[in-house]
């Protein structure tokens, strides 16, 4: 597939997609989306992939939906069309993906970065959901995982105000796992996709999908779900391998089974 407004490639096990409307500072459009869905299809496809890297450029991850795309508009279309389900599926995916998050993450592109797993943030990285002062609210998801990132007060105070908060707030309150130089964001984030694409993958997918459980059943069928994926694991050739290569000393070599 020919990639026009992002740039896709293979660093090892990590499969690399770069948001690339420098222009707009990376307005989310369209096309884009779909662009980054069919990158990540491909990613997920892609038995020699073990982990995903979604980046913007050093002055934004991405400045929020499009926002000359959206003004025309009318609500029938807005409601019918549901582009958002578009959006919703990088949420969804399977393989983890990690964002790396430079200048500006704003209203779509906050919740962008909150579709993938966890952020990995440069030192100038801003975040924010500025929907409101454009006379709307969140739609992809902003009201609805910030709240659970950050809580309901920080989460008022960003969506109500429209203001931007920096990075050291954003690590503060739980939107940012770990904050980095802005020159090294790339590397570090590749380094933690790299150490995440050498483990076993049935784990790696099972771990997600059990923090993801967390947020949406109780604490009591998220424990029973958790124990019997955990039952599941050692069912795999990669469990006998792991805990070999403890009792042996030496590195594990896993083989996805
Ligand atoms: C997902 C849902 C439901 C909603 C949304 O996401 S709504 C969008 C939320 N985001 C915003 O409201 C942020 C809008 N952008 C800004 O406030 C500023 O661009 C900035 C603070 C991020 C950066 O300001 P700066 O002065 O450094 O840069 P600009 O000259 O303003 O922008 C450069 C260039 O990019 C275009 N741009 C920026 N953001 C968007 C956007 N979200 N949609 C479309 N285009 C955008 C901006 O218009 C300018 O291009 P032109 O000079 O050709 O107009």
């Amino acid at each position: 597939m020919a990639y026009e407004t992002v740039i896709v490639e293979v660093k090892g096990k990590v499969g690399v997609i770069t948001l690339n409307r420098p222009q707009a500072l990376n307005a989310l459009n369209g096309q884009l989306i779909g662009e980054v869905n069919a990158a990540i299809d491909g990613f997920e496809a892609d038995a020699g992939i073990g982990c995903i890297v979604l980046t913007g450029s050093e002055k934004a991850f991405a400045a929020g939906a499009d926002i000359k795309e959206m003004q025309g508009r009318t609500f029938p279309e807005t409601y019918l069309d549901d582009k958002f389900e578009t959006w919703d599926r990088i949420g969804r995916r399977r393989k983890p993906i990690i964002a790396a998050v430079a200048g500006f993450a704003l209203g779509g592109g906050c919740e962008l970065a909150m579709m993938c797993d966890f952020i990995i943030a440069a030192d100038n990285a801003k975040f924010g959901q500025p929907e409101i002062n454009l006379g709307v609210i969140p739609g992809a998801g902003g009201t609805q995982r910030l709240t659970r990132a950050i809580g309901k007060a920080k989460a008022m105070d960003l969506c109500l105000t429209g203001r931007m908060m920096d990075v050291v707030e954003a690590e503060r309150a739980g939107l940012v796992a770990r904050i980095v130089p802005l020159a090294e964001l790339m590397a570090e984030a590749l380094k933690a996709a790299d150490a995440i694409a050498a483990k076993s993958l049935p784990s790696v997918l099972m771990a997600k999908e059990s923090i993801n459980r967390a947020f949406e059943v109780t604490l009591n069928e998220g424990l029973r779900f958790e124990r019997r994926i955990f039952s599941s694991l050692f069912a795999t050739q990669d469990q006998k391998e792991g805990m070999a290569a403890f009792t042996e000393k030496r590195k594990p070599d896993f083989k996805n089974g």
